[in-house]
This record gives C-alpha cells, sequence and structure tokens, in this order.
C-alpha cells in the first residue's frame, strides 16, 4: 500500500454532518458554519512512550484514545464535536496498514458520535506521534469557560477518578489482562459528549477535563474564576480496588495523574440536584466533591479537607516541561 492508496483507505465515503462542504481530497477542507453556532477548536498530541506505549496498545487503541483526549477537551467547552483533522509523524517501521488500523480506532469513536475525519497530513519521522485538532459547535450561551465559577457554587466530578492511573499502574506491573476494567479505562477512555447535551438547559457551569489530574484542573478553574475552593477528600469517588494501593501511590492516581477525561466543574447550588438527574438520564454520574468559596484578595487557592486538616492542594499534575 503507497501513500495515495493508504489516503484513499482512510478517506470516508460520506460524511455525516451536512456542514462539511469539502473534506478529504483537496487542499483543504471546507466548512460551512451553523448560523448562531460559534465554533470551539482544540488541539492535543499524543507520543509514542510519553502517552502510549505499543507494548500493551494496539495500533487501534492509539487512534482512539488520541481522539478521546480532544473530544474531551471540545465537551470541557460544552461544545458538541463535529469534525477532526489528523497529523501523524511515523517512524519507516510502521507500515501503511498498521496505520489504518490507527484510524479505525478513531473511527470507532469518531462514529459513535458522528464526528467526520475531514483531512490531516502524514510525514516520516523517528518519533512516533498524532496530533489532533477537533472542531466542535456551540451556542454562544452555553460555552463552559473554566472562568465562571462562582461563590457558594458546587464542585462536582463526573465518574470516578484515578482509573486511568490504576490501571497504567496495573500494566506496569504484568500482572493483568487486557479486559480488565482499569486497564481499559487507560487505553480506551471515554470522553463526556453526552454530560454536553444532558446540561444544555442551564445557564452557568464552569467546566474542565481531567487531563492532568484534578488538583491542575481544579487550580485552573479557582485561577480563572479567581475564587478558592474546598475539597473534601472523603467526597471524591474513586474505585474500592484503589485501596490496595499505598496513600502515596492512592493519592497520586486520584489528585495528579491525570487521563480519566472525566469532567470537573462547578454550577450554582441551587442546580444541582437538577444537574445530577439530567446526567443520571445519560448514564453519567456526578457526585458532589466540594465547594467554591469567596474569593480573596490572596492567590486563588484549591484547599483540601482530609483527615481532619484542611491544606493547600497545589497543582501537582502531570507537567512536560
Ligand atoms: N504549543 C502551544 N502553542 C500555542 N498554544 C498552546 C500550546 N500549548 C498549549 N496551548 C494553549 O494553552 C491553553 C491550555 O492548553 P493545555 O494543553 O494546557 O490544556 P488542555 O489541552 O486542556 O490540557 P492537556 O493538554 O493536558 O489535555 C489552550 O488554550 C491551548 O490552546
Ligand atoms: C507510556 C506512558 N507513559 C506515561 C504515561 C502517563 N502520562 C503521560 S502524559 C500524562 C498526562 C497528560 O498529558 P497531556 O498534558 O499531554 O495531556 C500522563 C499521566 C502514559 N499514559 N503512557
Ligand atoms: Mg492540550
Ligand atoms: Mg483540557
Ligand atoms: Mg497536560
Amino acid at each position: 500500500m503507497d501513500e495515495f492508496d493508504f489516503i484513499q483507505s482512510i478517506k470516508p465515503s460520506y460524511y455525516k454532518q451536512s456542514s462539511v462542504v469539502k473534506g478529504i481530497g483537496d487542499d483543504g477542507a471546507i466548512i460551512r458554519p451553523t448560523f448562531g453556532q460559534d465554533l470551539v477548536i482544540t488541539s492535543d498530541t499524543m507520543v509514542e512512550n510519553v502517552h502510549f506505549s505499543l507494548d500493551y496498545m494496539s495500533f487501534e487503541d492509539v487512534g482512539y484514545r488520541v481522539l478521546a483526549a480532544n473530544l474531551s477537551d471540545v465537551a470541557a467547552m460544552g461544545a458538541v464535536p463535529r469534525y477532526y483533522i489528523v497529523n501523524i509523524n511515523v517512524p519507516e517501521q510502521i507500515s501503511n496498514e498498521e496505520l489504518v488500523l490507527v484510524y479505525q480506532g478513531m473511527k470507532e469513536l469518531a462514529d459513535s458520535y458522528r464526528v467526520d475525519l475531514i483531512g490531516g497530513d502524514t510525514v516520516s519521522g523517528k518519533e512516533f506521534s498524532i496530533s489532533i485538532t477537533a472542531f466542535g459547535s456551540v451556542s454562544p450561551e452555553l460555552k463552559r469557560n473554566r472562568s465562571s465559577a462562582e461563590d457558594g457554587d458546587i464542585v462536582f466530578v463526573t465518574g470516578s477518578l484515578g482509573d486511568s492511573g490504576y490501571g497504567y499502574e496495573l500494566l506496569n506491573r504484568n500482572e493483568v489482562d487486557f479486559n480488565n476494567y482499569f486497564v481499559k479505562r487507560h487505553v480506551r477512555p471515554e470522553p463526556q459528549v453526552s454530560f454536553v447535551n444532558a446540561t444544555e438547559k442551564f445557564d452557568r457551569i464552569s467546566l474542565n477535563d481531567v487531563s492532568d489530574g484534578i488538583s491542575s484542573e481544579l487550580n485552573e478553574i479557582a485561577q480563572a474564576s479567581k475564587t478558592n475552593l474546598l475539597i473534601e477528600w472523603e467526597r471524591l469517588p474513586y474505585r474500592k480496588e484503589l485501596n490496595e494501593l499505598d496513600e502515596h501511590k492512592l493519592d497520586e492516581c486520584i489528585l495528579s495523574f491525570g487521563e480519566d477525561f472525566e469532567l470537573v466543574g462547578t454550577c450554582p447550588e441551587k442546580d444541582w440536584e437538577l444537574l445530577k438527574d439530567k446526567c443520571k438520564q445519560v448514564g453519567i454520574t456526578v457526585t458532589n466533591i466540594g465547594r467554591v468559596l469567596a474569593s480573596t484578595k490572596d492567590q486563588p487557592s484549591v484547599f483540601l479537607h482530609k483527615d481532619g486538616e484542611r491544606r493547600v492542594l497545589q497543582s501537582s499534575g502531570y507537567q512536560h516541561r
């Protein structure tokens, strides 16, 4: 299979989004924007042996995972994902047939949310890395900023925390089968796209997605909103299996490993019960993990209440540089 055949084999036979005027096959894609909708654009890269390893992931898993990270960012803006563009840098030892599998993994996720592949670029280089740019649409009044938290809000998180970190830990212990729940959560995380539709009736939600670990994402909300957050350790939702970890590892999985791709945010207290119900209807559990506190003149902070003590929760999430 040469480069031309490769592109033919990943080119969609039709586009699910009627706004795609031109997809793959010319110098650029053409989109006809929907009147009254804003476009959300986000980009994330994954690099072999930094974000994933072919020792325990299939080519399909790699594709699925990098698209999931991008759709998660679209959801964290309150937008519905529509299209994506893939830039890929491939070492020579990876064949075009194997590359097609990466795209099949992406397509599996893309199809479940009716998202279209509209273009990209392929180059050969030493590192295996994949960059995706994802596009979503949102009504201007429904965008979900990190800066919208207000005094008195409930702080919430979807799903459970630490599953991905624990899955990664099990993979590194080499003592686990690939159908293990935690391994699957690490290898094929699910972006919380249905949260967007479930919460479209709510005026104000601040939102962020858990890529670096909630210690980072909560600090990002506190800083952007110029508020303090108080988080109750006892309320943080995590699976009981993680209790076999020592305290340091447990803290790390829950607070700072990240890659859970859950959503963390805040909403007014009056909306909390309904928000919980609406999420439940689409199969998403949300947990109240704390409160937004009045902003102070000091640097906005996140406080963690654990074992009767209140300490500042520093942003200890994954840092590339
Ligand atoms: N190399 C870069 N060049 C330009 N803008 C960047 C670059 N890296 C990050 N940004 C911008 O900085 C902001 C925060 O990006 P960041 O990558 O930290 O968020 P994220 O994508 O939600 O997190 P993560 O990458 O951990 O999933 C975004 O507006 C992003 O577009
Ligand atoms: C092979 C391998 N080694 C380490 C990790 C852990 N890891 C890498 S990046 C990241 C945080 C998010 O990064 P980003 O900010 O780029 O979204 C984490 C927790 C992994 N997943 N695979
Ligand atoms: Mg990013
Ligand atoms: Mg994000
Ligand atoms: Mg990051």
